[in-house]
């Protein structure tokens, strides 16, 4: 083409062009804002703005709540202030998605037992980066259905029992980490301490792997413990730009190689010795032989290839499951750990109960308690009121949440006046905090009462589906059990030596009346990572 064949555009012409752009998009939005403002009409929900939607309140409850805390407080403040109902309807268009907040046991479990509605898109693009595509936290349909029934043999609970005896030996490693605090004296972050613990025991479960990261470092933790810095506040709905710097995105794509390479080696090495009894020294199979079985039931004949390697795509996907797996199986697990010894601190009745619990059962010796747990570890399941110490702590910080997607078939039912109610188009929460909080279904929510949990609580029976920390349906915690069984060993091997005493600040701010309120790291972090003392226990 020679030039004189441009066509030739004068300024006017291309600020016409520029000014068409500008208006089709501006015809655009304002057409999705009218849409968008319409679809509230008669939903319940706080006072709505024909304009502005629920903006403005957004912003008058940012002003009343500090910059960093998790969602959970959201939608709890608004409930509180707007003196809302059952379930509502929250429409921030276009900061963030609009989105129905669940606040009943009953309309909880229409969405996610009756109904089982999908994990919502936002799910997937946020955790993909972090935990690869495949990630079985946000699939949905059939990848997430596969990924469910291949590795759910390996949560059975007679197979996790198996982990138990290695478990033993981490949590007296903490006990002795414990034990050099509790002398030092010095304040530390009890939840990093105890993320330490619990990433050691997701290595005995998900790799059957001694990661040591209590006594050291290892490079798998290093790169998860960079990966979990990558996903915190600032890459979430409070600092938006963050999540676009390029370079930033670089580094994590960089550090998930490690990852990645460190754990596909590891598939590898299983791979090429199918014969050879992978087994640490506890003798239990680990997710990486759970998931080199079905390989080798289903996929190894028909997909490998010549060269003899594994089929990629089955190899991409369980890297990508066993990084779920470490992850969710330590950051909540961590989080629950500091959170028991927090309340336990400022509720000395319940305290003295568990340790007095755990002295009947096994007598007041350590080293004789982790010797029992290890020739029986069913031993755990005697453990009520530890158990219910566990679940009120959960109650009341819940960690972890669902975030799912509405359907145009899938319609909540107000359970007081059969009124049904869309969840098409809205991001949908069911809440456990602000159900935990509820005093229909807790009374005297803000107390800390283990018993409740009991079979002679005095108030009446729980509704199915108002406790639901590891939420509840299909979509349940796959290691609810895991987790349980991790902090039963912990309480019955450290709480009776030793007892903790936080260390806020008089200035510090508090949320719901807590300093240690919850703050959005991806899950719900202690703020300020649970800081205090070690104090030994001389008498219980
Ligand atoms: C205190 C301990 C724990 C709490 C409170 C907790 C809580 C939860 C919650 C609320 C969900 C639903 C999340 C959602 O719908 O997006 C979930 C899912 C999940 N959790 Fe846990 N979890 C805990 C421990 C664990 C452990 C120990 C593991 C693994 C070893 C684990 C692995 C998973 C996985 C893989 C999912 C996704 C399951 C699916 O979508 O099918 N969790 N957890």
């Amino acid at each position: 083409m020679f030039i004189s064949e441009f066509p030739s555009f004068s300024w006017r012409q291309a600020a016409t062009a520029v000014a068409a752009i500008v208006l089709t998009l501006l015809a655009r939005f304002l057409f999705k804002l009218v849409k968008q403002r319409r679809r509230m009409r008669g939903l319940p929900g706080p006072p709505y703005h024909p304009v502005f939607g629920h903006l403005l309140i957004a912003a008058k409850m940012a002003a009343a709540l500090p910059p960093d805390v998790h969602p959970h407080h959201y939608w709890y403040w608004l409930r509180k202030e707007y003196n809302l109902g059952d379930f509502y309807y929250f429409d921030v268009w276009p900061v963030g998605p609009p989105t129905l907040i669940i606040c009943n046991a009953e309309v909880a479990e229409q969405i996610t037992v009756k109904s089982s509605l999908d994990k919502h898109p936002m799910v997937k693009s946020f955790l993909k980066q972090h935990l690869g595509v495949n990630n079985i936290a946000a699939a949905n349909g059939a990848v997430w259905k596969k990924a469910r029934t291949i590795y759910n043999p390996g949560f059975a609970v007679s197979h996790l029992m198996t982990a138990i005896p290695t478990i033993v030996e981490d949590v007296l490693t903490f006990h002795d980490i414990l034990s050099k605090f509790a002398e030092s004296q010095e304040v530390i972050e009890l939840e990093a301490v105890a993320m330490k613990l619990s990433f050691d025991v997701i290595g005995r479960l998900v790799l059957d792997m001694e990661l040591g990261s209590q006594r050291g470092s290892n490079i798998l933790v290093d790169a998860f413990r960079r990966q979990i810095n990558y996903m915190s506040s600032a890459n979430t709905w409070s600092s938006p730009l963050e999540g676009m710097n390029p370079l930033r995105r670089y580094a994590i794509s960089q550090n998930s190689k490690i990852i990645d390479r460190f754990l596909g080696d590891e598939l590898d090495r299983r791979f090429a010795n199918p014969d050879e009894k992978v087994l640490g020294k506890s003798g239990q199979r680990s997710m990486l032989e759970v998931a080199m079985d079905t390989y080798n039931a289903e996929v190894r004949d028909a997909s490998s290839d010549s060269s003899g390697a594994m089929d990629p795509e089955f190899r991409q996907s369980a890297i990508d499951q066993i990084r779920t797996f470490v992850f969710a199986g330590h950051d909540t697990v961590s989080t629950l750990i500091s959170m028991i010894f927090y309340f336990l601190s400022k509720i000395p009745e319940a305290r003295k109960k568990a340790c007095e619990e755990l002295d009947n059962i096994f007598g007041p010796d350590v080293q004789a308690t982790a010797a029992k747990i290890q020739e029986d570890p069913y031993i755990l399941n005697r453990l009520v009121f530890n158990h219910a110490v566990m679940k009120e702590t959960l109650r009341l910080f819940p960690p972890a949440n669902t975030v799912r997607v509405g359907s145009p078939d899938i319609f909540i039912t107000d359970p007081v006046t059969n009124e049904r109610y869309p969840t098409y188009d809205w991001c949908v929460w069911p809440d456990s905090y602000v159900l935990g909080r509820d005093e229909r279904y807790f009374p005297k929510p803000e107390a800390f009462m283990p018993e409740r949990f009991l079979p002679e609580s005095p108030f009446s029976s729980i509704p199915a589906g108002a406790w639901r920390p590891f939420e509840r349906g299909p979509r349940n915690c796959i290691g609810s059990e895991f987790g349980t069984l991790e902090i039963k060993v912990v309480l019955a091997l450290t709480l009776r030596d030793f007892e903790f005493e936080p260390a806020y600040d008089k200035g510090d701010v508090t949320v719901d009346g807590e300093p240690c309120y919850q703050m959005l790291m991806l899950s719900a972090k202690p703020k300020k990572g649970c800081p205090g003392r070690i104090k030994k226990m001389t008498t219980r």
